[in-house]
């Protein structure tokens, strides 16, 4: 067991989906995978370990934010031996022609934080999706005929920032969407040399009327989930 997380080593597969929300961990098991266990409610933070298609596969939630999901990352990573991390988030649209609902791959992730410079002082260096599962996820995505879009994305510790035009700004810049972890994720992918993406649906827009409920959020947004499944296991 690790600090926040109460599972033995073999509990938790090698591959991991990571929703920032538990209870989409818990949809994601219960709809996706076969003969899933609980391996951690600590914080009600739960992680589940199933099979999907023959394949042994984790989802554990990760939290709001780049502290939280540095956590769990970062245990998940060195305490139970995860190589491959693929966050399942939902983020807001910067740009007119990314909508509700479509799927955005974080090529590259910016950030507003100062959680990467506190650990790693000397550079301001980019915070990147590996390419493998990028090449392979945008193949999967395009094949199941989901509309996706690759570029980078903003990692913010505010929800609720005046920095909002700021923001809105970068949709200018080719920067496709906003959300709150990827960052920190690509960061500690790099630091352990194990492998991470960023797959987010859009819920929400900043530059046009478009939402999503809280409950459309923590349950339907299955082809994101099917898409880093697909990917997970993809050879
Ligand atoms: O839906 P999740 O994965 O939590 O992702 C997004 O939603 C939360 C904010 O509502 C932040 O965690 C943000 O990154
Ligand atoms: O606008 C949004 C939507 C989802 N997640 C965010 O961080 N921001």
């Amino acid at each position: 067991m690790s600090i926040h997380i109460e599972a033995e080593k073999q509990d938790i597969a090698d591959k991991i989906l990571l929703p920032g929300d538990p209870l989409r961990a818990k949809f994601i098991a219960e709809h996706f995978l076969e003969d899933a266990v609980l391996f951690n409610k600590v914080r009600n933070m739960f992680g589940y370990t199933g099979i999907y298609k023959g394949e042994r596969v984790s989802v554990m939630g990760t939290g709001m934010g780049m502290p939280s999901i540095s956590i769990y990352a970062r245990e998940l990573i060195v305490d139970y031996g995860v190589k491959k991390l693929i966050r399942v988030g939902t983020a807001g649209s910067l740009a007119p022609d990314v909508h509700v609902r479509d799927l955005v791959l974080a090529q590259a992730a910016a950030t507003t934080s100062n959680i990467i410079k506190n650990d790693w002082p000397e550079y301001d260096f980019p915070q990147i999706a590996d390419f493998d599962l990028l090449d392979k996820a945008y193949h999967i995505a395009k094949d199941m005929g989901v509309i996706t879009h690759v570029g980078s994305v903003l990692s913010a510790d505010l929800f609720y920032s005046d920095l909002f035009d700021k923001n809105v700004k970068l949709g200018t810049m080719g920067v496709k969407a906003v959300e709150m972890e990827a960052a920190a994720l690509y960061y500690l992918a790099a630091k352990h040399g194990v492998q991470a993406l960023g797959i987010m649906t859009i819920s929400d827009s900043l530059v046009a009327d478009e939402d999503t409920t809280s409950e459309e959020r923590e349950k339907t947004f299955t082809d994101m989930m099917a898409v880093g499944l697909e990917t997970l296991i993809a050879e």
